[in-house]
């Protein structure tokens, strides 16, 4: 048995007939980046769903931190989905637009059972000031931030579940080219910082490079070599 944080062996999705992953293995260590391409179908999306168990595979095994995943009942795995959290590709599509970013920062800490009143403002604000976004930016609704602010904001509600493992899915496709390097930045200060694994899944291979530690490639449900 290895001892990565997470470890993939031959996952399948199938819709109906459909194969979209097809015995797919890999790993992720702590504090490491796997970089996960392909080109649109291959097979993505549905890996990492799969791996976040937001859908469950018709095959394999999906191991985090020793547990397999994939036989446990969903309120066994309910106290170990916050160790595994997204970040997706549309910020203001993780954020809802009825809350102001504070509530939905401290959302995690409430379902939690973590929130308490006499210091989880600040701890909501200890997370805005950590992605770089002014605490004040709280009281706004998603829709008063920039699509760079808002994916900082995603990235701190992420964060209140203290994950050991981010799934980022084009966390910067949808921003500006200019605001970019600033959010890539971020996660890999973060990732030093806190010993954070990444799953990243990302078109731009100038991006990959620079950011992952080691890629994966998918063509048609199944890994390629790069
Ligand atoms: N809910 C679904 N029902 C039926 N087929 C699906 C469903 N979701 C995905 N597929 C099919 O599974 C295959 C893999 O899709 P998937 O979305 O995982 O690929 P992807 O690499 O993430 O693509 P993209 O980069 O465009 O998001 C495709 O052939 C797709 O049409």
């Amino acid at each position: 048995m290895s001892d990565a944080l997470l470890d993939v062996r031959d996952l399948v999705v199938r819709y109906g007939t459909v194969t979209a992953v097809d015995h797919v293995s890999f790993t992720v260590d702590a504090g490491e980046t796997l970089a996960l391409n392909g080109p649109s179908g291959c097979g993505k999306s549905s890996t990492i769903a799969a791996v976040l168990q937001l859908r469950r595979p018709e095959g394999g095994e999906v191991r985090f931190e020793g547990r397999e995943l994939t036989t446990l009942a969903e309120r066994e795995l309910r106290p170990l989905r916050p160790r595994m959290q997204p970040v997706f590709q549309d910020p203001y599509g993780s954020l809802s637009p009825r809350h102001r970013i504070r509530d939905a920062v401290a959302e995690p800490l409430k379902v939690q059972g973590r929130w308490n009143t006499a210091d989880g403002p600040a701890r909501v604000a200890e997370l805005l000031d950590r992605v770089g976004l002014d605490p004040a930016y709280g009281d706004r609704f998603p829709h008063e931030l920039s699509g760079g602010q808002c994916q900082r904001a995603g990235i701190a509600r992420a964060l209140a579940s203290e994950p050991r493992l981010l799934v980022l899915d084009e966390p910067v496709s949808a921003l500006d080219p200019s605001i970019r390097a600033g959010v890539l930045n971020l996660l890999a200060d973060l990732q030093d910082e806190l010993n954070l694994a990444y799953l990243f899944i990302c078109h731009d291979r100038a991006v990959v490079r620079h950011f992952a530690d080691r890629s994966i490639e998918m063509r048609a449900g199944r890994l390629v070599p790069a």
